[in-house]
Parts: C-alpha cells; structure tokens; sequence
C-alpha cells in the first residue's frame, strides 16, 4: 500500500528471477519504472500525468455522491495485484487496482493492466484502463456474454488449498479457470470469460477487492464474500477479507447457496462499524442513498474471527477424543495450534498420531484438519458415509499420496456411495510407494470396472499388495494368474519379475 511518510528507505526496484524477468523487456515497455524513488526527492514533473481523458469527462457524475464528503471516502489501492503471477513472467495477470469507498461501500474502481496485449506484437497498443462508478456503469472493455450451458469458473492458481478446490467443486463447474490477481480475475468475468469467481480464502485484501467489486457492481454484478454478505471498506474495517470472495456477472445467490455448511463456517462476514452505521443512518435519514442502507440492514454478521482451529471444532462432526503428539515435534509451530486444539470446549480427540520427522513437513497443517474433518486418525481411519462432502475422497486420496508412508491399512465402505471413489482408489494404489501393504473389496463388486482396475494395478511396476482379498476362488485364482503372467512376461528386470512372484 502507498504511505505519505517518507521516513522509510528508498524503494528498490523488485528483486526478479532473472530467467523470468526480462529487465530490458521491461525497460524497453516502461522506461521509467525501475528507477528508484528517493521519497524525500520532488516526484519529478515528468512523472505525473496532467492530461485529462476527455472520455472520461464527458460522463457526468451521478447526484447520489453530491453530498459525499472527503470524511466519507476511503481508497484502497494495490499497485501490484497478481504478484505471484508477476513474478512467473505472467504479466497479463497484473492488474495496478484502485477502489473509491464510500461509505464503506466501493463505488468507483480503475482496474489497470499495464501488460495488456503485451504478447500481441508491435503496433499493438500496450497496456488498458477499465474503470467504473456504480450509478454509472463500467468502461474501457467490451462486454460479452459467457457461453451458455457452461458453468466456468475461475479462481487462484497460487493460493490453493483444499477448502479453496472443494469450494469451487461445490459449484459444478465445467471448467475451472486458474488465473492470477483479483483484478484480472473480475475482468475475464466482465468480458464474459468466465461466469463465477470463487475464492473460498481469506488471502485476499480489502484492496484486492474493492476496485473490481466497483467495477463488476457498474454493470450489474455481485461481489460479495461466500456468505453472500457484502464486503464492507470502511477504514476501521479489517483489511483481510474474512468471508471468502464469490463475484459474478448473474445468478449470484445460485453459487452462494452452493457453497456448503461446512466451508461456510470457516467464513467471517464483515461487520459494519458504530461510525459507518450511525453514517447509514444519516444517509438513510436524507433520503441520499437509500440502496446502500438497505444493503446494509440485518446484514451485521459476527464479530469474532475464530482460529482455524476452532473453525472445525465448529463443525458438526465429532472431534477426536485423545491426541499424542511426537516431543520433541519436528514442526514447532505445531504447538500453539494443537494448545488451540486442547484448550477447545469440544470432546478431544479419541486418537491421532503423527509420524515424526515426517518426509513431507507441510503434511502437519493438512493432517491436523483432516482428522478433524473425518474423526479418525490416518494410521486407521474410515470415513462417515455417505461424506457430507464428496470431494473429500479426492483430497483424502491427495493426502495418501503426500504423506508417505501410507497408511498400512485403510478402510472403504462398500457399496462405496461415492462410486468414483473406485478408480481414485486405483489411482493411489498406483502411485508412488509403497503402496498400502493390505486392502480389502467387498464381492461380488457392486461397481464391475474395479476388476480391470485392480489388473491394472497388479500388472503396475509398484509393489503389489501383500495380501488382497476376493471372494471366490476362480476369481482369486484368475487374478493371480494375470498377475503372474504380467510379472514374468512384462518386467523387463527378471529379478524383479522373481521378486513379484515370490510375493
Ligand atoms: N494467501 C494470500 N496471501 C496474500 N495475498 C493473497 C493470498 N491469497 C490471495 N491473495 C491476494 O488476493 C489476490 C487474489 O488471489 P489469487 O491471485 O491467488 O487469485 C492476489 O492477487 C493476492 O494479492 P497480490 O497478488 O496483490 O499479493
Ligand atoms: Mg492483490
């Protein structure tokens, strides 16, 4: 964010990887971007833009931001929005956003892509403005319409977990569209590349936000957090936006009512300030900008944003009971969570063991939510069936595949009710070693195509299973014959063959 102290140090241009930055690309574009500014030094004359857009001008601004004093804007500016991206060489990501709250509300916005045609070739004209003023409308782009029976959605391709996957699952997507920056993620919505843009994080900022909310809402959109409550602005508010961010051009309460009970209760929405309401109230009071009030009304949510931990504890399914934890744990900031964990008011957990030293350290902040989310620890767990989030299975399958070793043993419920988990089953069995030592498939199968899947398992390079079982003998006899054949007649290694076979 920009400050009006000029105390701090001179600024140094951003340190790039120089495979990706391409400095003399970036000079040859903007020859006056990577000189350092002394901030005690007069911004030169040359730096500051005096022209007026005469497009601009010749809108006239709406009567309902008359009466609006200095008191009652706040601007939120990100100068670098899609960093992430920016830093990967992805410069049409990058969007420079600025957002006019009024109120606590964004009304204006100017989203700036200065890489804009940036890959177009010469003649092109490099770089766009888009702006918008609610009351207004939104200019600088072409609008269009997003296909028709078509659901894509766009959300993070650098802050993903698996909240943010199983959110944006819960929407039925046909397509997810991974881009950088807010901004440029609310523009391929306004150019009807995408219909929705979920981000079920509380990664993004106030500034990451304000300006596309002013610019999405000009033409008729939404921005709201995952609750479908709004986002609010005002200067006291806190700048992370706490509710998750669902943006979209129409059918806006379809996707909210989309996102289920349990990611919702991770999600804070804002509340709005004494100031800002008493200031609501004064609005309402003159008849100024009775919209705004009464998008505001009923709309206080709660105040407190819990932990991450109490987050699940506020789920409605049962925690743990006991819970050993190695000491000392080679993840040290492990502790406070799991004090947060213990000091809870929830029964604790009946048993969770983590593997110490661990291959995989970041495996501890997704081990610790997932048994909270499926009761059991992953030495010896099962799941509720059916889960009341399906894609879980996924991430479960995800999780086995991170954590190595694998668990064991593992359960599944058969009839499975999710019967896709089948083949992600078959997928994990497949992957990387070693795979788990002992399963178990009910017979006959209710789901045929787990039979060719299992040959193929047993005809992979892995290890097979030490034990598995089927129901009857032709069967076992059959399966053992395929493989048996496989590792004699495919293994290109003959000791490896003979090593299957003595299994
Ligand atoms: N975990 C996070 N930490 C910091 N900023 C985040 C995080 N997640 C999202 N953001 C900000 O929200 C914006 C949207 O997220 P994303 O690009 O991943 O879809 C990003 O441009 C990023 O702003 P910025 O790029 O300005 O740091
Ligand atoms: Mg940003």
């Amino acid at each position: 964010m920009f400050s009006s102290s000029s105390s701090s140090p001179s600024p140094q241009p951003p340190s790039m990887p120089s495979a990706i930055f391409n400095k003399k690309f970036h000079e040859r574009l903007f020859p006056w971007s990577l000189k350092s500014l002394d901030p005690a030094e007069k911004i030169p004359d040359s730096y500051i833009v005096t022209e007026v857009t005469e497009d601009v001008l010749s809108h006239t601004c709406p009567d309902i931001y008359k009466n609006v004093t200095d008191d009652q804007i706040v601007i939120w500016v990100d100068p670098l929005d899609g960093t992430a991206e920016f830093t990967q060489g992805l410069l049409d990501h990058v969007t420079v956003l600025i957002g006019v709250a009024v109120n606590g509300e964004a009304k204006g916005g100017i989203i700036y892509q200065p890489y804009y045609n940036y890959q177009a070739g010469q003649g092109a004209p490099l770089g766009r403005c888009i702006w918008g003023l609610i009351g207004l409308g939104s200019f600088g782009f072409t609008r269009e319409v997003p296909p028709p029976n078509q659901n894509l959605i766009t959300t993070t391709r650098s802050h993903s977990d698996w909240v943010v996957t199983e959110a944006v699952n819960s929407c039925e997507p046909t397509e997810i569209v991974r881009v950088g920056g807010a901004g440029h993620k609310v523009l391929l919505l306004i150019e009807g590349k995408v219909h929705a843009y979920v981000f079920a994080s509380k990664g993004c900022k106030k500034w990451d936000t304000c300006a596309p909310e002013a610019v999405l809402c000009a033409i008729g959109g939404s921005l709201t957090d995952l609750l479908g409550k709004p986002i609010l602005y005002h200067s006291s508010v806190q700048r992370r936006n706490a509710g998750g961010v669902l943006a979209t051009v129409q059918n806006h309460q379809w996707y909210v009512d989309r996102i289920p009970q349990e990611i919702r209760e991770n999600f804070v929405s804002d509340i709005p300030s004494d100031e800002m309401l008493q200031s609501k109230q004064q609005v309402a009071e003159d008849s100024v900008d009775s919209a705004v009030t009464s998008r505001v009304q009923g709309d206080l949510g709660s105040s407190v944003d819990p932990p991450e931990f109490d987050k699940f504890f506020q789920s409605t399914q049962p925690s743990p009971s006991s819970l050993c934890v190695p000491n000392p744990h080679p993840v040290p900031s492990v502790y406070p969570t799991l004090t947060q964990f213990l000091q809870s008011t929830q029964p604790s957990p009946s048993s969770l063991c983590v593997p110490n030293i661990h291959p995989v350290p970041s495996v501890y902040p997704t081990l610790t939510q997932f048994p909270l989310c499926t009761q059991h620890s992953p030495s010896s767990f099962s799941l509720p069936y059916p889960h009341p989030i399906p894609s879980v299975y996924s991430t479960l399958t995800h999780f086995l595949q991170s954590s190595q070793p694998s668990p064991s043993f593992f359960s599944l419920p058969n009839p499975h009710p999710v019967s896709s988990v089948y083949s992600t089953l078959t997928q994990f069995l497949l992957s990387t070693l070693p795979s788990p030592n002992f399963f178990s498939l009910l017979n006959p199968h209710p789901v045929p195509s787990v039979y060719p899947t299992l040959t193929q398992f047993l005809q992979s390079t892995q290890p097979s299973p030490s034990s598995f079982c089927l129901p009857t003998l032709t069967q076992f006899l059959l399966s053992i014959q395929t493989f048996y054949l496989s590792s004699t007649h495919c293994s290109a290694d003959p000791e490896k063959g003979l090593a299957r076979q003595g299994k």
